[in-house]
C-alpha cells in the first residue's frame, strides 16, 4: 500500500514577556478560511523546518526571527492532507508583525483564548501553552514540613505556577495532610498541583492532576480521569508511552548527574535533544539542573525545567 504524503509545516507560537502569543486568521483563498492558527506555512522543498520558519514569518508577517526555540511536532491528518506540524516558541524578533496577506491578527493569553474557531489540530498545542517554564518538585521530608511550606508560599510569590507533590518517606496520613496544604496554598496563588503516582489520593486531596511513575506508564492501559496528567520518563520508549496514553507532558531525566543518584548514568543535552525533539507533548528537562539551566533546556527541546532541591 502506498504511504500517504506527509506535508512538513512550520508554525510560530510568537511570545511576549507577558506569555501573550499571535494567533491570524486563515485569508479566504485558503483551505480552512476563517480559521485561527499559528503564523507558519508549508515547508518548501531544500528547506530546514527552521528556515521555513525564518521564510514565513518574513513574507506573511515582515518580522525577523532573532530566537526560535522548536518546541512541539504534531502529525495531524485531515480529509485535504497529513500534516507534520513543527512548532516553534519565537520569543524574540525584530520588526511589528503586520498583516502582509490581508489577515486578522490577535494577541491572546493560554487561559482565556477568545477567537474561534482555531484549527483542529491546535488545541492540544493551546493547553501546552498553559505550562509554565518551571515545575517545582516537593522535597519536604527532607526539609521538614513546615520549612517546605514556607518555602513553597515564597515560591509561589515569586511566580511559580506548577508543583508536583513527590514525597517518598512520608505515611499514607502524612502525605494525604501535607497535599491538602500543598493544593490550598498553591491554588490561592493560581498554580496547579500534581501528586506523584496516587490517581485516587490526588482526587481526595483536591489536586489537579496525576504525575505517573514510569512503572505506572507501563501497566496503564488508559489515561486516568484526571486534569493534568503528566508521565516521568528516561528513554524514548517511554516518552513514546506517554504520548499514547494521552499524557499532558512529561519529566525526561536524569539530564545531569544528580546529588539522589551519584554515579548512575545520566542522559546529558545531547540524548535529550534526540529524545525530546519530535515529542509532540512538552518534555520538563529534570535531573541535575539549576535555575541557570533554563535557556539550555529551551535550546534543547524542552518545554522547561523541572527542579527539585534546586527549586526551593
Ligand atoms: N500555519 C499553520 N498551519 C497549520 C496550523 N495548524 C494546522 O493544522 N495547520 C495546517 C493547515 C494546513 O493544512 C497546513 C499549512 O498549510 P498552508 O496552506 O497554510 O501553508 P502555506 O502558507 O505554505 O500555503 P500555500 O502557499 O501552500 O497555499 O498546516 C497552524 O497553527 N499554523
Amino acid at each position: 500500500m502506498q504511504q500517504a504524503k506527509v506535508v512538513e509545516v512550520s508554525a510560530a507560537v510568537l511570545q511576549r514577556p507577558d506569555g501573550s502569543f499571535l494567533l491570524a486568521q486563515r485569508p479566504s483563498d485558503k483551505i480552512w478560511a476563517g480559521y485561527w492558527e499559528f503564523p507558519g506555512g508549508k515547508v518548501e522543498p531544500g528547506e530546514t523546518a527552521h528556515h521555513a520558519l525564518v521564510r514565513e514569518l518574513r513574507e506573511e508577517l515582515g518580522i525577523e526571527v532573532k530566537t526560535a526555540y522548536p518546541w512541539l511536532t504534531r502529525v495531524f491528518t485531515y480529509p485535504h492532507a497529513t500534516v507534520r506540524l513543527n512548532f516553534f516558541r519565537v520569543t524574540a524578533w525584530s520588526g511589528e508583525p503586520h498583516p502582509h496577506e490581508g489577515q486578522q491578527f490577535s494577541w491572546q493569553h493560554p487561559t482565556e483564548v477568545s477567537v474561534a474557531p482555531v484549527l483542529p489540530a491546535n488545541a492540544p498545542i493551546l493547553r501546552a501553552l498553559e505550562l509554565p517554564s518551571l515545575y517545582a518538585i516537593s522535597n519536604a521530608a527532607e526539609v521538614g514540613v513546615e520549612e517546605f511550606l514556607r518555602r513553597l508560599e515564597a515560591a509561589l510569590l515569586n511566580g511559580l505556577r506548577l508543583v508536583q507533590v513527590r514525597e517518598k518517606n512520608l505515611s499514607r496520613n502524612e502525605l494525604r495532610e501535607l497535599a491538602q496544604r500543598v493544593a490550598a496554598l498553591a491554588h490561592a496563588h493560581g498554580a496547579k498541583v500534581l501528586l506523584n503516582g496516587d490517581v485516587a489520593l490526588a482526587q481526595e486531596v483536591g489536586a489537579d492532576g496525576v504525575q505517573l511513575t514510569a512503572a505506572q506508564l507501563v501497566e496503564l492501559r488508559e489515561r486516568p480521569d484526571a486534569e493534568w496528567c503528566a508521565a516521568s520518563c528516561h528513554n524514548m520508549e517511554e516518552l513514546r508511552r506517554a504520548e499514547a496514553l494521552g499524557c499532558d507532558f512529561a519529566l525526561l531525566s536524569p539530564v545531569m548527574p544528580t546529588k539522589s543518584h551519584p554515579g548512575a548514568p545520566h542522559l546529558g543535552w545531547e540524548k535529550f535533544t534526540a529524545i525530546a525533539a519530535g515529542s509532540s507533548i512538552p518534555v520538563y528537562a529534570l535531573g541535575g539542573l539549576t535555575h541557570d539551566d533554563m535557556q539550555t533546556a529551551w535550546q534543547h527541546g524542552a518545554h522547561g525545567l523541572a527542579l527539585l532541591r534546586q527549586a526551593w
